[in-house]
């Protein structure tokens, strides 16, 4: 591993040419367990002419220069440092700092970019680096968070989730945090193996669909525009039957429940304080994304997500003719689904 690759920049371009740019960017967050079929992802998005995206790849290798060797193999590819610069206007790089302000950096250097995608290693965890990407608004980064894809391969996902290890292994926690899972070459697998693969990923993710492909061929709509993490995210419910399954191996699961009532505000966010930054509903509870659509009492629907400890409350919608109801659903180990009902129970308002 060298660690000594300088941050990168894109030779050929205009530095100083502002943004044109009026709306933040949406960053999408590809991960997956190694050689699952992130990069094979990757490349068919760019050499996908139907969505007219100018996207930027962010190769997370943190000084690795494999992600690059490749990419090389990108169709029409010109090398531009440890840039390289697509045919289509796509760009591809490697950098060892992903924070978010070498991200913004390299976004005002090219005012053409619309779309950052940013592949993880084999073995990250995306909870940190989707909590660093999930930014206030108030912070006006030209930057926001779209949502997780989660890369599996069928043919070895159930080895990497057996592994036992003190703490949560990587595998689990990439299907834990997805709001999309591609699950990959399935070509490998019977149908059998195949049902209870997704019966497996769904017992710890309820929540996330799921797309079954070959060499990663998803629908573009599938991963681009999915506004997970802000209030055009419609449903966190999305999925048909989010509800969770029995299923005694996984030890991070989903749990989901509806409960009926008006919320009080103040409470629902000292609740989720409790829950989530002192943990003292229960110091088991290891919760790693929790999804919520709550009934304040008015016309709006309020959306609540978490991604480990950070937390957010957005108006969403108007509730049309749908039943006023809340709907939590969260996603994590040693899950208390008792005490999770009893506490946020309080945070309604009194009849
Ligand atoms: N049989 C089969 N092979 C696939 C499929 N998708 C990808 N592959 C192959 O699997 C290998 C790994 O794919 P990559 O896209 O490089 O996987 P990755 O997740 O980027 O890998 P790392 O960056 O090493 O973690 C490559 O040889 C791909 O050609 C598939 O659906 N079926």
């Amino acid at each position: 591993m060298d660690e000594d690759i300088p941050m990168l920049v894109p030779q050929e371009q205009n530095i100083s040419s502002t943004s044109m740019r009026t709306a933040p960017v949406p960053v999408t967050i590809i991960t997956g367990f190694l050689g699952s079929g992130k990069t094979t992802l990757i490349m068919r998005l760019l050499n996908d002419n139907t969505h007219n995206k100018k996207i930027a790849v962010i190769l997370n290798e943190f000084g690795s220069s494999s992600g690059i060797d490749k990419s090389l193999s990108l169709k029409d590819g010109k090398i531009t440092e440890e840039w390289l610069e697509l045919a289509n206007g796509c760009f591809c790089c490697s950098i060892k700092d992903s924070g978010v302000k070498a991200i913004e950096n390299l976004l005002k250097r090219n005012k053409s970019f619309d779309y950052v995608l940013l592949e993880t290693t084999g073995l990250a965890d995306p909870g940190p680096i989707a909590s660093m990407f999930w930014l206030d608004e108030a912070l006006q980064s030209e930057l926001y968070l779209d949502g997780i894809v989660t890369v599996v391969d069928a043919k070895n996902i159930s080895n990497y989730l057996d592994e036992t290890k003190v703490g949560l292994n990587e595998a689990t926690k990439q299907i834990a945090l997805a709001d999309r899972i591609i699950l990959n070459k399935i070509d490998l697998v019977d149908q059998n193996t195949l049902s209870s693969l997704k019966t497996r990923i769904s017992a710890i993710n309820s929540v996330a669909k799921i797309a079954e492909t070959v060499q990663s061929k998803a629908d573009i709509d599938f991963i681009f525009d999915l506004h997970s993490f802000d209030h055009h995210h419609k449903d966190p419910f999305e999925k048909e039957n989010s509800m969770q399954l029995e299923h005694a191996v996984e030890t991070v699961k989903t749990v989901a429940f509806t409960v009926n009532g008006v919320v009080e505000s103040k409470k629902l966010d000292e609740w989720l304080q409790k829950l989530l930054w002192e943990k003292s509903i229960d110091k088991e509870m290891e919760i790693l994304r929790f999804k919520a659509l709550i009934n304040m009492g008015d016309h709006h629907k309020y959306i609540v997500q978490s991604v480990l400890e950070l937390f957010d409350i957005q108006k969403g919608q108007e509730w049309g003719s749908e039943e006023k109801t809340n709907k939590l659903v969260f996603i994590g180990r040693h899950l208390n689904e008792e005490m999770l009902r009893k506490s946020f129970a309080e945070c309604l308002e009194d009849l």
